[in-house]
C-alpha cells in the first residue's frame, strides 16, 4: 500500500517508458490517497486553439489490459498461466477477471520463495501496485497511529461501500445504492467461492508453498475488485472497446466541472493525460472528471466518495425499476429511471414508461413464448403488427413510433406515464423514510453534544452513517422536486381537452378540478 516515497513511482514509470512532464509529481491529496500535482514555478497556460500540454503519456504496452497481462504472464513460466486460465479455451475468464487475478497475484503476500520471487522481484508492476490504496488496511494503520496521536477516527475517508459491514449496508436500504450494492456483494461472494479454490489448486502445486500462499481472503478479493472498478477505463483495443488500467494516470482524482483541468486522450500508441484549455497554477492538483453523467450513488458505489453536488451544480439519482412484469421481459435486466436536478430544475429520463402506458384497448400487448431452453421469446404486438425479439430501447422506440403521433391520445398516454411515475417515486420516498439510520445519526449527534458538555467519553461516530444519511437526504430532495413537477404536469393534463374527452367516452367522472384530479389513479386512466 501507499507507504513509500511517491517519487519511487515516478522513477518506476520512467523505467517503463512512461513520459512525464518535468513539473508533474505524485503526492498525497486531501481527496484520499495519492494524486497528480503540477509543481512548475510558472502557471501552465493552455489555450483553446493551441496544442494542449501532455502531462503524462503511457505507451499501450504498459497498460494493464487483459491482453498485456496474458502476454506478460508467459514470461513467468507455468506458474501464473493456470490462474489466468490461459490455454484453457473453455474456461477463458473475462477481461475484468484477468486484470483482477493479476492484481491479486501481485498484491498477495507470498511466503514461499519461488512465489515471492515471481510476484515481487520478476513482476515489473510490483513497484506500481505497491502504491495502490487499501481502504481497510489504511484504516487499521491509521487507527493505530491515531491512537497515539489521539485525533479522531472519523476524520479518515470512509471505506468504499463494498467494504461496508452488513449492518452499515442495511442502513442504505431505500437509497438507489442499496440494491446494486447487495447484488454486487452476492456476485463477489459467489465468484470468490469458485476463485479461492482455483487459487488453492494452482499454488499448492508450487514447491515450498505453505498455507499462507494457498489461502486468499475475501477481503483481498474485494479490494482487488474495487481497485479494478475504480481505476479501469474503457479503451479501443483493435476494433473493439476493451478495459485497461493506465498506470500513473490512474492516480488522477475526480472533481466537479468547475475544477477539472485535465482529460484523457487516447491515441493508437498511448493514453495521455493532457491539460484542458485554461490554467494550472503551481501546486495545483491535476483533476479529471470520472464521468459527467454519473449519479451520486454511482460515484459512491464505484469510487467510494460523495461528490460535492453544490459545487457540481447538479444532483442526479438513478434508480433501477423493478416491476417484475413487462419491463423485466422486454429489458431482461430492469431499466434505470434517471432524475437530474440542475439549478433547481428537475428533468427525468424514463422513456421505458412508454411500454407501460399502453393497454389492450390500444391494441398493445406483450406476450411470452416459453422455450424449452434459454430465455423466453418476447413478442410485442402493436395494432395487429407483431414484433418478435425486439428488446430494450428498440422496443421503446417502436412503441413511440406507433403511438407517439396519435394526437388525440397524446395527453392521455402522458398522463398515464405521469401517474405511474408518481406512484413509483412516492413509493421510493416512503422507502427512504422508513430506515432507522436517521435515528442513529441523531443519536450520534446527541452523544456528540454530551461529549461537548464533558458528560463522558463515547465511541467514535461511524463516518459511513454520515455518508448514508447525506445520500438519503439528497435523494429525498430530488424525489420531492420530481413529485412537485409531476403534480404540476398532472394538473395541466387532467384539464386537457383530449383527456376530458377520453374520460367522458370511458363513462368516467371527468377529473377536471381540484379533488377529482387527485383521485385519478393509474388503473382508472388506463
Ligand atoms: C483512480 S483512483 C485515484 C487515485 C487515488 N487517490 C489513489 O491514491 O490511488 C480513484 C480513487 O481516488 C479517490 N478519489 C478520487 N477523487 C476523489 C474525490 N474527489 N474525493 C474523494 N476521493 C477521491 C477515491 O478513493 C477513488 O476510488
Amino acid at each position: 500500500m501507499a507507504q513509500s516515497d511517491p517519487s519511487i513511482l515516478l522513477s518506476w514509470a520512467q523505467l517503463q517508458g512512461i513520459e512525464i512532464h518535468k513539473s508533474v509529481q505524485i503526492n498525497s491529496t486531501p481527496h484520499a490517497g495519492l494524486g497528480i500535482y503540477y509543481t512548475g514555478s510558472d502557471t501552465l497556460v493552455t489555450l483553446e486553439d493551441a496544442k494542449q500540454s501532455t502531462l503524462i503519456s503511457v505507451p499501450r504496452n504498459v497498460i494493464l489490459t487483459a491482453e498485456n497481462v496474458r502476454t506478460f504472464s508467459l514470461s513467468y513460466g507455468t506458474t501464473l498461466r493456470p490462474l489466468l486460465r490461459i490455454g484453457e479455451d473453455d474456461e477463458r475468464v473475462s477481461e475484468r477477471a484477468t486484470i483482477l487475478r493479476f492484481l491479486l497475484f501481485s498484491l498477495h503476500e507470498f511466503v514461499a520463495p519461488k512465489l515471492q520471487k515471481i510476484a515481487k522481484e520478476s513482476n515489473c508492476y510490483a513497484a506500481y501496485v505497491d502504491f495502490m490504496p487499501s481502504p481497510l488496511l489504511q484504516r487499521k494503520d491509521d487507527a493505530h497511529s491515531q491512537l497515539e496521536s489521539s485525533s479522531s477516527l472519523s476524520d479518515l475517508p470512509p471505506p468504499p461501500p463494498t467494504f461496508w459491514t452488513p449492518g452499515q449496508i442495511s442502513k442504505a436500504a431505500g437509497t438507489s445504492l442499496y440494491s446494486p450494492l447487495s447484488a454486487k456483494l452476492r456476485l463477489l461472494s459467489s465468484e470468490f467461492e469458485q476463485f479461492s479454490s482455483q487459487w488453492r489448486e494452482v499454488f499448492e502445486k508450487v514447491d515450498g508453498a505453505g498455507e499462507k500462499d494457498v489461502e486468499i481472503s475475501f477481503e483481498e478479493y474485494v479490494r482487488a475488485d474495487w481497485l479494478v472498478a475504480s481505476r479501469v477505463m474503457e479503451l479501443p483495443i483493435g476494433d473493439e472497446l476493451g478495459l485497461g488500467i493506465v498506470p500513473l494516470i490512474d492516480f488522477a482524482n475526480h472533481s466537479t466541472p468547475f475544477h477539472v483541468n485535465a482529460r484523457y486522450e487516447i491515441t493508437d500508441d498511448a493514453v495521455k493525460l493532457v491539460s484542458l484549455p485554461g490554467q494550472i497554477a503551481p501546486e495545483d492538483e491535476v483533476l479529471i472528471s470520472y464521468g459527467p453523467n454519473k449519479g451520486t450513488s454511482e460515484i459512491l458505489f464505484t469510487y467510494g466518495f460523495l461528490i460535492d453536488s453544490e459545487d457540481a451544480g447538479c444532483e442526479s439519482v438513478k434508480m433501477r425499476v423493478r416491476d417484475g412484469g413487462v419491463l423485466q421481459l422486454v429489458y431482461g435486466r430492469p431499466p434505470v429511471a434517471e432524475f437530474d436536478v440542475r439549478e433547481g430544475e428537475v428533468t427525468w429520463d424514463c422513456e421505458f414508461l412508454w411500454l407501460l402506458c399502453m393497454t389492450e384497448e390500444d391494441e398493445f400487448e406483450v406476450s411470452v413464448a416459453q422455450k424449452v431452453e434459454g430465455p423466453p421469446d418476447v413478442d410485442i404486438s402493436i395494432r395487429g403488427r407483431t414484433l418478435s425479439g425486439v428488446r430494450g430501447q428498440a422496443a421503446v422506440e417502436a412503441v413511440k413510433e406507433a403511438y407517439g403521433s396519435d394526437e388525440k391520445m397524446k395527453d392521455v398516454f402522458e398522463l398515464r406515464r405521469v401517474l405511474i411515475l408518481e406512484k413509483w417515486v412516492s413509493g421510493w420516498m416512503e422507502d427512504l423514510a422508513r430506515v432507522e439510520v436517521r435515528e442513529s445519526v441523531e443519536a450520534d449527534e446527541h452523544i456528540a453534544e454530551l461529549e461537548d458538555e464533558g458528560k463522558g467519553s463515547w465511541k467514535e461516530k461511524d463516518p459511513v452513517d454520515g455518508i448514508i444519511e447525506t445520500l438519503r437526504q439528497r435523494e429525498e430532495r430530488v424525489y420531492l422536486l420530481v413529485l412537485q413537477a409531476l403534480e404540476n404536469r398532472k394538473k395541466d393534463l387532467v384539464e386537457s381537452v383530449d383527456v376530458l374527452a377520453y374520460l367522458a367516452a370511458q363513462d368516467e367522472k371527468p377529473a377536471a378540478e381540484g379533488e377529482a384530479a387527485e383521485a385519478v389513479e393509474t388503473d382508472e386512466i388506463r
